[in-house]
């Protein structure tokens, strides 16, 4: 018999609702039970945790308020953990563009992270992605993006996704994968060439998968899917 796998959404503020639906509508080997979080209680029952987008200032401050700022810390340490837009700032291990009184983060993952790094002209927009370890990977898969955040390694500058691969192989920790791509004459705004790191809107980490869009926005599941089946069920023995 396979052990049934929990999934916990951080249910403070954002899209959770949402990645529950996602999550429910999974029709996988091992059953998954899709929980919301909104106490340390809530979360010592998970084998995995999604942090929703929203306003990562407003999450992390509930965070702090219901006590579970470093539950969530500690978690991350040593289980699989998925953060989407906002839930993917709050797992980055720095931020460019906080709000003015900074902001704080939970970390978890090595990258510096733009928020709202698209510029104001860009508030939201939807393009078809690239992605790598999806099923059906012919079938493009819908990215979402609304204020969303750029992934950058150095300050206020860009380097070439190229040399950010590079890079963010030798960060400390597990190598990290790069598994979606906007094409560059998809971007909003002019690609500064064709390797402009906006280009870059998915990444993995060891446990840990961070998206700068919204797949529970749509109806495709198969980012929930590859979370499920790459991220958490490895961790969870069967029985
Ligand atoms: N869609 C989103 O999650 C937006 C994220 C938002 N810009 C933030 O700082 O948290």
């Amino acid at each position: 018999m396979s052990t049934s796998v929990t999934i916990g959404i951080l249910a403070l503020q954002g899209a959770f609702a949402e990645h529950q639906t996602r999550l429910q509508n999974l029709r996988l080997k091992r059953k998954i039970d899709a929980v919301l979080v909104k106490t340390p209680e809530d979360l010592q029952r998970c084998h995995a945790l999604i942090i929703p987008g929203g306003e990562s200032t407003t999450i992390a401050l509930l965070a702090r308020l219901s006590g579970l700022l470093e539950p969530l810390k500690e978690f991350i340490r040593v289980k699989p953990v998925w953060g989407t837009c906002a839930g993917a700032i709050l797992l980055a291990q720095s931020v460019t563009g906080a709000k003015k009184d900074g902001q704080e983060l939970l970390g978890g993952v090595s990258i510096d992270i733009a928020r709202n790094g698209w510029g104001s002209q860009v508030e939201s927009f939807e393009a078809p992605l690239d992605v790598t370890g999806l099923q059906d990977p012919s079938v493009p898969f819908t990215g979402i993006f609304i204020r969303a955040p750029v992934l950058f390694l150095v300050v206020h500058s860009r380097i070439s996704a190229d040399l950010l691969q590079v890079v963010l192989a030798l960060a400390p920790g597990a190598p990290i994968q790069v598994i979606a791509r906007l094409a560059p004459h998809l971007l909003p705004e002019p690609a500064e060439d064709e390797n402009d790191p906006r280009t870059i809107v998915a990444l993995r980490q060891g446990l840990h998968l961070l998206t700068t869009f919204h797949p529970e926005l749509t109806r495709d599941d198969r980012f929930h899917d590859y979370f499920a089946r790459k991220c958490v069920f490895p961790t969870v023995p069967t029985s």
